[in-house]
């Protein structure tokens, strides 16, 4: 595979490339909508998401047809610290479960239609309990961003990034904290579903962590010290994506705090990006404001692994049906308004 990026440096340039939506195709395609047979804006967000989605692949593609599920999964020292109702081997017996096809997001892509992709990242050796140093070092954040990045499918035509990891929330929640602020108890969350001792101690290491890492320096830095290799990886595959021109649909809290760490690195970052749904974990609505997302769906998931996301890939696909497939008055010989 090759090496996309040598340097921490490198990527933050390669966030900065001038991908952006294609104004021709997105003119074509806002003028196609306004011919079909419609009442104007009855079809809602799909509207929206149908001259998005066409914005950003360009030309006159509009047809979804070979959409690529990604999860990636990566083991946190803080895990030790009691901050997750499961054990950290729960992650890597995961991932043998999704390479057999039996966790939930396996049947989620087949009904949508999508090829999944499964990356584990170092599984046997967990980032550093970020309460006592910095998680990653700038050589293991480069080398999770480019398995991210190498993971990507550049015949895909959609995205859906995801994750796998025990003890996650805990670092998603430092995330959000040392880049947004507020108090640690707003962003912790029950993951899995600790109780409330667990929830007590989990607030303590997420707020002794920002307190050792947070504001020394940009959202690939905070990434490196607060983050992990799961959360690395999805970032370089959002970024690889928006290289393509490949729109990505975003999963739950630990997705959206990876994206976060893109945006502030880079504002802009994410705007080849939807929310796929609103998760159950307390933060993610707000997290969401600030990448200022609003969620396709809302039905109280909070399992991560993409599985929001892969759901709704769906309702875009449906966007696009609409799109391509409807007539307009002038060929339907229906009155225009
Ligand atoms: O996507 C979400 O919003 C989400 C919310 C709660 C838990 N999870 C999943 O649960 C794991 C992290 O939970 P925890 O309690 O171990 O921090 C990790 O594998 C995530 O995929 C995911
Ligand atoms: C069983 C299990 C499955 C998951 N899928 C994503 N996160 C998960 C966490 C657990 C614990």
């Amino acid at each position: 595979m090759t090496q996309p990026f040598a340097s921490l440096s490198a990527f933050r340039d390669l966030l900065a490339a001038p991908e952006g939506v294609d104004q021709m195709a997105l003119a074509a395609a806002a003028d196609h909508n306004g011919q079909l047979t419609k009442p104007p804006g009855s079809l809602g967000r799909l509207e929206d998401l149908a001259l998005w989605y066409r914005g950003w692949r360009g030309g006159d593609r509009a047809e979804i047809a070979a959409p690529q599920v990604i999860v990636f999964a990566g083991n946190h020292g803080v895990a030790a610290r009691g901050v997750s109702a499961f054990p950290a081997e729960v992650t890597g017996q995961m991932v043998l479960n999704f390479q057999a096809g039996g966790a939930a997001v396996n049947q989620l892509a087949r009904v949508a239609g999508a090829s999944m992709t499964v990356v584990p990242l170092d599984l046997d050796r967990p980032t550093a309990d970020f309460t006592a140093g910095p998680a990653m070092t700038e050589a293991e954040l480069v080398a999770a961003l480019a398995a991210g990045w190498n993971a990507v499918d550049v015949t895909a035509d959609l995205l859906v990034v995801g994750e796998m990891g025990i003890a996650n929330t805990t670092s998603a929640a430092a995330l959000a904290l040392a880049l947004l602020g507020g108090d640690a108890a707003e962003w912790t969350g029950r993951g899995t579903g600790v109780g409330d001792a667990a929830l007590a101690v989990k607030t303590e290491v997420v707020r002794a962590g920002v307190a050792l890492h947070g504001g020394q320096g940009d959202g690939l830095e905070t990434l490196r010290r607060l983050g992990g290799r799961e959360l690395a990886g999805m970032a370089g595959a959002m970024a690889r994506a928006r290289s393509l021109r490949i729109p990505v649909i975003l999963d739950g809290f630990i997705c959206c705090a990876a994206a976060l760490c893109l945006e502030h690195t880079r504002a802009g970052a994410l705007d080849h990006a939807v929310a796929g749904h609103l998760s159950a974990e307390g933060g993610h609505a707000r997290l969401l404001q600030a990448l200022n997302k609003v969620p396709l769906l809302q039905l109280g998931l909070r399992l991560g692994e993409a599985s929001g996301g892969t759901l709704a890939i769906s309702v875009l696909k449906a966007a696009l049906a609409c799109h391509g497939g409807m007539a307009t008055f002038a060929q339907a010989g229906v009155s225009d308004g």
